[in-house]
């Protein structure tokens, strides 16, 4: 039979740290935590409150998720980082990398000092989160360029539309593609090919602001979106960006066929039923610049 001596030195060898935690935010009581790996000793917590150590808006969450657990009785499972920006009394200097935890936090069935009172495990998930994160990264991103791909854009889009309809936001979307790609492929070499498609990746990145999204939309085609950007600045945006893909492609020309790109140009429109009506009307003026005959960046709204 497991006796309560052997029952706490079970506790003590937890892994993982489980925090017994009063409504106030009281740490009651510590268990385990030997995984020295990813967990400080926890013991001098006792007696001390969240808010004694963390930061008003963190320790609010913390105790906001405390709260939730009593009133649900249920099973909570909650991810949250802690940095050394959370934690009072330390500076902000040192490492800016947050540790990810998963908390699992449990309403127990008796008080402690006429507190109700919760068990909170804690599991370092710093690893499993940086694999989420780059995942996603790579999930959003074109190999070749390192620009956003199709899905990332979409999603972009579907949010600038509804900050369109909801707001008012204007937004504006390009989308253009290379001039004669087949001919430098043809006379150079798909990897110079390559090489064109990667400098223009490069001169959108040095043309855009923050919450500008650029994607390679299919082969040599590519898309912008510019969050914020009504009629005019897209023109002057669009003019600019035509003409230093101008200047910086030349050395890829084959004879007449210029390295140059076709832009078609759009705004969202109060009559457009979704992002992708949007996109429609770019692609229909990408295909009138190419049919003008290359080289040119035509505006359709
Ligand atoms: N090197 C390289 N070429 C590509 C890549 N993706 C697509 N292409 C080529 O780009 C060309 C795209 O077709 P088009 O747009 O009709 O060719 P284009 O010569 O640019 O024709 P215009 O757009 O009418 O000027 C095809 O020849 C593809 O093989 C890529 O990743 N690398």
């Amino acid at each position: 039979m497991i006796n309560v001596e052997m029952m706490a030195s079970v506790l003590e060898a937890l892994p993982d740290p489980a925090f017994i935690l009063s409504r106030s935010g009281k740490y009651v009581a510590v268990f385990g935590g030997r995984d020295t790996r990813y967990y400080h000793d926890g013991s001098g917590l006792v007696g001390l409150t969240i808010t004694d150590l963390v930061k008003t808006e963190k320790a609010n969450w913390f105790l906001g998720q405390i709260d939730r657990a009593l009133a649900t009785g249920k099973l909570l499972v909650e991810e949250y980082e802690l940095s050394n920006r959370d934690v009072k009394g330390l500076s902000d200097e040192g490492p800016v990398e947050p540790i990810w935890f998963e908390g699992r936090i449990q309403a127990l069935d008796f008080q402690v000092d006429d507190e109700d009172v919760v068990l909170w495990v804690a599991s370092n998930i710093s690893e499993r989160h940086q694999l989420e994160v780059r995942l996603r990264e790579l999930s959003d991103t074109d190999q070749l360029t390192g620009l956003y791909n199709r899905r990332k854009l979409e999603r972009d889009l579907s949010g600038h539309y509804q900050n369109f309809v909801r707001h008012r936001v204007p937004t504006a979307v390009l989308m253009f593609d290379l001039d004669n790609l087949k001919q430098v492929n043809d006379a150079f070499g798909h990897h110079v090919g390559d090489d064109m498609i990667m400098a223009v990746a490069d001169m959108c990145r040095s043309h855009l602001r923050q919450n500008d999204t650029a994607c390679r939309f299919g082969g040599d085609e590519f898309v912008i979106a510019l969050p914020n950007t009504g009629h005019e600045q897209a023109s002057q945006f669009a003019e600019r960006l035509h003409q230093s893909f101008a200047e910086k492609l030349s050395r890829f020309s084959v004879g007449a066929s210029t390295a140059t790109s076709s832009v078609g140009v759009t705004i969202m429109l109060p009559a457009d039923g979704s992002y992708e009506d949007t996109l429609k009307r770019a692609d229909a003026a990408l295909y009138d610049a190419k049919r003008l005959g290359k080289d040119r960046v035509v505006f359709a709204d």
